[in-house]
């Protein structure tokens, strides 16, 4: 058996790109210093296609963009009614298609700002099961051209009418399954420990604690 992990030499540190604050926020909370990071705001399109090809591209795009390695995410909610359709006549392959495009939608940001916390309840209404994931995907590129790695976090729940403070995506409307708050009313703490955010990075944190890798430079260029 192998003993420690090769020493693998990073030109900088890792930088975690996204165009959200508020992702940061969290990120840097959970991190703290087990992950040496910086961060650079860029928004990178809003692509289209299954979320963890979504978050595969938008590494590789940044890791280019930076010439370094680069840690992204791409966050989803997903809603178990809309996905388990029973597929009941002629029209049904038609409307399962609609769905699939009604999904990947859904999870681009202006779709959540153009029909709000009540339209995702609407969207809903005619199902009987309210219950939903939140999956968060983070990809690390060890540089441009390199195959991103993936560290997928799911937390499930069920969506209710919004309650709380409304300073970030659709936290307000996402109660996670054995809790009483919506991820919007809980403590930044607690939504932190279950969240998808935070079970990914979990993943991300046990990557770098045995991957050997070793700084060249402190990135401050
Ligand atoms: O913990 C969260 N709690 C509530 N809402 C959230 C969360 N995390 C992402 N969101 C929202 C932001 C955006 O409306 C959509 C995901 O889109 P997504 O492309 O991943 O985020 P983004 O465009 O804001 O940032 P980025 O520059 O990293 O792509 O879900
Ligand atoms: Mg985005």
């Amino acid at each position: 058996m192998a003993g420690t992990p090769a020493v693998r030499m990073l030109p900088k540190a890792v930088t975690f790109v996204t165009g959200n604050a508020k992702k940061l926020e969290e990120v840097r909370a959970i991190l703290g210093t087990s992950v040496p990071f910086q961060s650079l705001k860029l928004d990178p399109p809003e692509l289209q296609g299954e979320p963890e090809d979504i978050s595969k591209e938008k590494a590789r795009m940044a890791a280019s963009k930076v010439n370094g390695p680069v840690l992204v995410e791409d966050t989803c909610l997903c809603f178990n009614a809309l996905k388990g359709l029973p597929v009941f006549n002629g029209f049904a392959n038609l409307f399962v298609l609609c769905l699939e495009i009604l999904h990947i939608w859904m999870n681009r940001k202006w779709f959540l700002e153009k029909i709000g916390h009540e339209g995702l309840n609407n969207l809903l209404k005619a199902y009987e099961d309210k219950s939903a994931y939140a999956m968060c995907i983070f990809s690390l590129a060890l540089g441009p051209g390199e195959e991103p790695i993936t560290f997928v976090g799911k937390t499930p729940g069920i969506i209710v009418p919004a309650r709380g403070p409304s300073d970030f995506g659709w936290d307000p409307v996402f109660q996670p399954d054995g809790f009483e708050q919506t991820y919007a009313e809980m403590p930044k703490s607690v939504k932190n420990q279950i969240s998808h955010r935070g079970r990914a990075l979990a993943l991300v944190k046990e990557h770098f604690a045995s991957a050997n890798y070793t700084i060249q430079n402190d990135g401050s260029a």
